[in-house]
C-alpha cells in the first residue's frame, strides 16, 4: 500500500502509523485522512498485528489538526466539511486493536482529538496538549467534545474548550488525558514497551474489551453526525472565517464584530 502522508511501519507485532507532515506542524489535510483510515483497517485485521501506535513526524508535533492552509470555508476533503472526521474518528475506535497514541510536542485542535480518542496515550515530558476551536472558528460536535467529558470530567472538557489553555504532559496525565509521561529520549522505547506488552495479551479478550468500552458513547456519534451539518453552516459565515483569517495572518481575531 502506497501512501503519501503518513508512514506505516510494523515493528516487532506494533504497527506506527505516523503522520508525515512535519512542515505542517503534522496538521491533516483530506489525503491523510482517508490514509489513516486505510492504515487503521490494515492494522487492524492483520493477524501479525496485536497494537498500533498513532504519532506524528519530528518532535514539534503529534498533530496539530485541520491543515488552515487547505481551509477555505471548507477543507479539501470529501466529506460534510471537506474532510472525513467521522469515519477517521471511527476508524480508531473501530479497529479491534489497541490503538496508542504516541504525543511529542503539540497535540492541538484535531490533534488532541485524536489522541483522546485512542485507547491509551504516551506523552512526553515536551508534550502541549490543547484545544484551539473557538479561537480559530471551529469545534469538534462530537468524540473531541462529549467524548473528552467522559475522559476528563465535565468541568475540565468544558474550561478546555472554552478557554484554549495548554496543558503539559504532567497536567494531562494528572486530569487523565494522558496514561503516562516520560523523558522525550525515552517516548519511543515506552510506547514499543507498551505495544508489545499489549501483544502478549489475548487478541480476542482485547478486542471485546474495546467493543465494550466503546458501546457506552457509541451514540455520540451521531452527535458528531448531525454536528457536521451544523459545522457546515458555521463554517461559511464571517464569524468563522475571521478566525481562519487571523490565524492565517498571524493576529488576533475579532469574532464578536462578525456575531450575527
Ligand atoms: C500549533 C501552534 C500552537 C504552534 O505555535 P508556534 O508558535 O510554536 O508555531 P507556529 O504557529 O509558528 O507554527 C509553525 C508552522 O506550522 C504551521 N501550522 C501549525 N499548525 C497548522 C495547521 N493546523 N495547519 C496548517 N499549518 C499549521 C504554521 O502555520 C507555521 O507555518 P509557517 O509557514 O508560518 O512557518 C500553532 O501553530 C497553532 O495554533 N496552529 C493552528 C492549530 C489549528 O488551528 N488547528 C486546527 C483546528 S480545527 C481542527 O483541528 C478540527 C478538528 C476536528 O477534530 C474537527 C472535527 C470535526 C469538525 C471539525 C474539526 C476541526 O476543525
Amino acid at each position: 500500500m502506497q501512501f503519501e502522508d503518513i508512514l506505516y511501519e510494523v515493528r516487532n507485532g506494533v504497527a506506527w502509523i505516523i503522520i508525515n507532515r512535519a512542515d505542517k506542524m503534522n496538521a491533516f489535510r483530506g489525503t491523510t485522512c482517508d490514509e489513516i483510515i486505510k492504515a487503521m483497517n490494515k492494522a487492524g485485521y492483520d493477524r501479525n498485528v496485536g497494537a498500533i501506535v498513532l504519532t506524528g513526524a519530528g518532535d514539534r508535533a503529534f498533530c496539530t489538526g485541520g491543515d488552515q492552509s487547505a481551509h477555505d470555508g471548507n477543507y479539501d476533503g470529501r466529506g460534510t466539511i471537506g474532510l472525513p472526521m467521522e469515519e477517521l474518528h471511527a476508524a480508531i475506535r473501530d479497529t479491534p486493536k489497541p490503538v496508542i497514541a504516541r504525543v511529542q510536542g503539540f497535540a492541538i485542535g484535531g490533534g488532541n482529538v485524536l489522541a483522546t480518542i485512542c485507547d491509551l496515550t504516551i506523552c512526553s515530558d515536551k508534550a502541549i496538549f490543547g484545544q484551539v476551536g473557538p479561537k480559530m472558528g471551529s469545534v469538534d460536535p462530537g468524540y473531541g467534545t462529549a467524548f473528552l467529558a467522559r475522559v476528563v470530567g465535565e468541568k475540565k472538557a468544558r474550561e478546555i474548550w472554552y478557554l484554549c489553555k495548554r496543558y503539559s504532559g504532567a497536567e494531562a496525565v494528572a486530569m487523565g488525558l494522558a496514561n503516562i509521561c516520560v523523558p522525550a529520549d525515552q517516548l519511543d522505547a515506552e510506547v514499543q514497551k507498551w505495544g508489545e506488552e499489549l501483544c502478549e495479551r489475548s487478541p480476542t479478550a482485547l478486542a471485546i474489551a474495546k467493543r465494550s468500552f466503546n458501546m457506552d458513547t457509541a451514540h455520540q456519534a451521531g452527535i458528531a453526525g448531525l454536528g457536521m451539518y451544523a459545522l457546515k453552516l458555521y463554517y461559511d459565515t464571517e464569524e468563522s472565517r475571521e478566525g481562519v483569517n487571523a490565524l492565517k495572518e498571524k493576529r488576533k481575531p475579532e469574532f464578536r464584530k462578525f456575531f450575527k
